[in-house]
């Protein structure tokens, strides 16, 4: 039996001043499942990803659906991975005292069963006895750490981590994602991984979602994405990638993706695709199913080629 559906998102949009920038993304995680949305800077991964934690700027316009629904829920069951760690705590009170009130803020539990809750999270990610300090007081690793706890606190179903564009240093990402890797073994939670490291997608993502100018063009088991993309856009951006074992740069992704609001027509993809058609200028490629994947495209690669 598979595991349980712990977020479903349906047809999501996000607009702002009636031009959509996430156009009708729709996906499912299950329990302890990994699901990395890739795709070039503007996409809109950080935007779906902010949906799901109704973190969106006031200013935005949202349609479709996801569940659980945040109104109520949102501490409990999804919860987002802050990567800028000293931004996530505040200087001026213990961690513990602040993870207890994380737990006070979604449960009816007295302070002391708070801070039992508190010390024991802090005690999971391996950082046990620092409850009474200050952030300042403790390392940057240290820090990462507390705020995996303060994320962790309330057990939530899903966790979201949105990779900022300018890089975690590779230690530092490493270690955040093993503990959230081993926060999943010990507890099923789920993880909604928003990246640009295909690597870390290879390691430790169970699904890809491959998102190009709002929309998810490909979507699927993610190291057979990687492996075997279908989308000539997914192939593109893995072939432009440098690889270790490899010449630095077979081939580059021509030109830059569309903004929101200056779509070309048809697929938003094609002025830039080898394998453009007429077809694809005419009309957007509904998503379709090929293999136990999804791919939007009108000419997807039957047999993929090899990333
Ligand atoms: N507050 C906003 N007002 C207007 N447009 C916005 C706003 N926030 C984001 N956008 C636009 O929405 C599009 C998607 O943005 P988003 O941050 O989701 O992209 P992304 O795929 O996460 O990129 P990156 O990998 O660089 O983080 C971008 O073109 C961006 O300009």
């Amino acid at each position: 039996m598979e595991p349980e559906v712990v977020l479903s998102v349906r047809d999501l949009r996000v607009g702002f001043g009636g031009v959509e920038a996430v156009r009708g993304v729709s996906f499912e995680v299950r329990a302890g499942e990994v699901c990395a949305l890739v795709g070039e800077s503007g996409a809109g991964k950080s935007l779906t990803a902010r949906a799901l934690l109704g973190m969106l700027p006031r200013e935005a316009t949202v349609s479709g659906t996801v569940r659980p629904d945040l109104s109520g829920a949102r501490g409990r069951r999804i919860a987002l991975v802050p990567q800028d760690a000293l931004s996530a705590l505040s200087p001026v009170h213990r961690v513990g005292d602040q993870l207890a009130a994380a737990v006070r803020s979604v449960r009816r539990v007295g302070r002391r069963e708070a801070r039992e809750l508190a010390a024991a999270a802090l005690d999971r990610v391996g950082i046990p006895g620092t409850a009474r300090s200050y952030p300042h007081e403790l390392s940057g690793g240290m820090r990462q750490r507390a705020v995996i706890a303060m994320a962790t606190v309330n057990e939530p179903d899903v966790l979201v981590a949105d990779e900022p564009t300018t890089a975690l240093d590779a230690d530092r990402r490493e270690r955040v994602l093993g503990l959230l890797a081993a926060r999943r073994e010990s507890r099923g939670t789920a993880l909604v991984l928003v990246t640009h490291d295909m690597d870390a997608v290879r390691r430790y993502a169970h699904r890809a979602l491959v998102m190009y100018a709002g929309r998810v063009v490909e979507a699927g088991p993610a190291r057979e994405v990687l492996a075997r993309p279908r989308s000539p856009y997914m192939a593109g951006l893995l072939a432009s990638l440098p690889r270790p074992d490899g010449p630095r740069r077979l081939y580059a992704l021509p030109g830059a993706p569309p903004v929101p609001g200056a779509l070309p027509p048809g697929c938003a993809f094609a002025p830039r695709c080898p394998r453009a058609a007429q077809v694809c200028h005419r009309g957007e490629p509904p998503e379709r199913e090929l293999d136990g994947r999804l791919v939007a495209c009108h000419h997807p690669d039957p047999a993929g080629e090899p990333g």
